[in-house]
């Protein structure tokens, strides 16, 4: 069975991306990831990134719209991926490192994890094109 792990591209106003950077596992910590994790059994995907940024950044977000279709993780893992924006509270790092809102121009200024790199570059093309992760 596939493991779905669901991840929030958070923007602001400005067009500032939110970037956080892992604290575990080993092999993974120090790396910058977009906020997110695992769906638990029954539950919707849209719920459990809501449910994610509660927990790891203590935030409410609204979702928008999706970031691209499956990209790859691990073997079996998938990453799904959304725009967010912040509707309540500001973003603490409660499970991570550090976070860091990365301005427009200064998308590639942290070490993404090697399957976030691929949609850091997306959110960058469709973002130039005039898109505001908004739900349509
Ligand atoms: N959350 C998140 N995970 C990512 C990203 N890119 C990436 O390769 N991953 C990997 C790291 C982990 O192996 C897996 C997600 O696990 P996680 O540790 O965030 O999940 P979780 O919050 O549900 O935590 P847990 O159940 O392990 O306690 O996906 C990303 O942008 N966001």
């Amino acid at each position: 069975m596939t493991v779905i792990v669901v991840a929030a591209v958070i923007l602001d106003a400005a067009g500032r991306v939110l970037a956080a950077q892992r604290a575990d596992p080993p092999e993974l910590a120090g790396g910058w990831e977009f906020p997110g994790g695992k769906v638990d059994p029954g539950e919707g995907e849209i719920d459990a990134l809501v449910r994610e940024c509660r927990e790891e950044l203590g935030v409410e977000v609204s979702v928008g719209e999706r970031v691209g279709g499956d990209w790859p993780l691990s073997e079996g893992y998938v990453l799904r991926v959304w725009f967010a924006m912040v509707t309540a509270g500001i973003p603490e790092a409660k499970e991570h490192l550090a976070l860091r809102w990365l301005e427009p121009g200064g998308y590639f200024d942290v070490a993404w994890l090697g399957a976030d790199l691929p949609v850091m570059e997306a959110v960058e093309k469709l973002l130039s094109q005039g898109l505001n992760g908004r739900s349509v």
